[in-house]
């Protein structure tokens, strides 16, 4: 079978989930299948890659297996990954081509590099082109996401500060998982037989809350369907980008009721400036139960820009999110109130649109108690009249350059983190 495109299903998950099992199963069970792969791995010498080739009818020197290694595709390799994809379309037919990515890739970049190409490529587009006949991005269409989760490690790594260096950036294994959850379709969660049916229950619960859009499937030893992976058609950027559940609590905040194993989520707004010691004071003793916050605030003495607040699992950031309406020119913000004429009702005559959103999802979550919480680190009516600029604030700052509102912002976090009043300095 040839075809106009080909569907590329990516998978993800962190180190040891088993995605190189769900890999293996598939080409194993589904010879029928013209299925090329892309292994991707971190380390010297690509292990992922010679399991694959060794229980499968692939070789290692076959076109079919395309290695990538030294580097993750989400960061340093996406020229090299789009490299690969020419060379693969280039060697023969195939019908469906899976990449797997490296444990701590993050799908989000993957799917960009697919879908948007390329803009740092070593090969150059024209030149393929021309010696080819394909436009590389037109022959290829990302599919699926498929992040695979470890059932029996999920609890332990979800609280997990064990960092690794993801490009540049050193992540923790708690906050990759998460965002591996947030952007996905399908969630395979594998490790099924290790785990007792309850468990399985608590953390289903906590996945569809940190992302309601995708099908959750339970497997064992990465055993699926491939017609849950393969050419499901079911990736939307747009989509994909807007399903975590924060921000579809942030665009639709409701007070979520209960779930059978306590996960709710909760959006806490306020029209009064934190003040920032208390406020850090609170990020300091983040209560544990509180596994995702994201959202923007507003911090006294700030007033040119919002903060935005990103908290995973046990790490907690906090980044600039990005000029207030408020700050704009005159003519700019005019057109922000013809595009956006509900910014009228929360417009405030003095302050105009500076104030906080935080959206809180977590387990056994007592609402009243963290909103008192976060209430307490609001300006009382005295703290209102004084001297703003007076106040000890040892968040970072950053270069208020940036024009973006905070729903648009950017962030770019400075890492915090929350164990132990010495560790926790938002300061440098
Ligand atoms: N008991 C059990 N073990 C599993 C299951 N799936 C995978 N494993 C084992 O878990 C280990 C890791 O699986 P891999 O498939 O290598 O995981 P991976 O995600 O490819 O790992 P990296 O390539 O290191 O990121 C292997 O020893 C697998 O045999 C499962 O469902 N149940």
């Amino acid at each position: 079978m040839s075809r106009e495109t080909i569907p590329v299903t990516v998978l993800s998950g962190n180190l040891g989930a088993g995605k190189t099992t769900v890999l293996n199963n598939l080409l194993s069970t589904r010879t029928d299948l013209d299925v090329a792969v892309l292994v991707n791995d971190m380390g010297e010498v690509n292990v992922d890659a010679e399991r694959v080739a060794e229980h499968s009818d692939i070789s290692e020197d076959d076109e079919d297996l395309i290695e990538l290694s030294n580097g993750c595709i989400c960061c340093e390799l996406r020229g090299d990954l789009l490299d690969a994809l020419a060379k693969l379309a280039q060697a023969r037919e195939f019908d469906y081509l899976v990449i797997e990515s490296t444990g701590v890739a993050e799908p989000l970049p993957v799917a960009q590099t697919l879908t948007m190409g390329f803009d740092q490529g070593d090969l150059d587009p024209t030149e393929f082109y021309e010696e080819t006949g394909i436009e590389v991005m037109d022959y290829y269409e990302l599919d699926t996401t498929v992040t695979v989760v470890d059932a029996h490690q999920f609890w332990t790594t979800f609280d997990s500060k064990e960092s690794l260096m993801d490009g540049d950036t050193e992540k923790d294994l708690g906050s990759l998982l998460i965002e591996q959850i947030e952007f996905c379709d399908v969630l395979l969660l594998n490790k099924c037989d290790l785990v007792d049916e309850e468990t399985l229950g608590e953390i289903e619960d906590m996945i569809e809350v940190l992302q309601p859009r995708a099908k959750i499937i339970r497997t064992e030893h990465g055993a699926v369907d491939p017609g849950e992976i393969l050419d499901t058609g079911r990736f939307d950027f747009e989509a994909a980008s807007q399903s975590a559940g924060w921000l579809r609590e942030l665009q639709q905040p409701h007070e979520s009721a209960e779930e059978e194993h306590g996960v709710t989520s909760f959006v806490y707004t306020s029209r009064r400036p934190f003040h920032p010691e208390r406020f850090a004071e609170l990020l300091d003793s983040f209560p544990a139960n509180v596994v995702r916050s994201k959202g923007h605030f507003w911090l006294a003495g700030r007033e040119e820009m919002a903060l935005g607040l990103n908290v995973a699992g046990r790490s907690i950031r906090v980044g600039s999110a990005g000029g207030w309406i408020a700050t704009l020119p005159e003519n700019e913000r005019e057109s922000y109130f013809e595009a956006n004429p509900e910014l009228e009702e929360i417009w405030d005559d003095k302050w105009g649109d500076r104030g906080t959103q935080l959206v809180l999802i977590g387990t056994d979550m007592d609402h009243d108690a963290l909103r008192t919480d976060l209430n307490t680190a609001l300006l009382t009516d005295e703290e209102m009249d004084a001297d703003w600029t007076a106040f000890d604030d040892r968040f970072p700052t950053w270069d208020d350059g940036d024009s973006a509102t905070p729903e648009e912002g950017t962030e770019e976090p400075t890492e915090t983190t929350d164990d132990g009043a010495e560790e926790v300095g938002l300061a440098d």
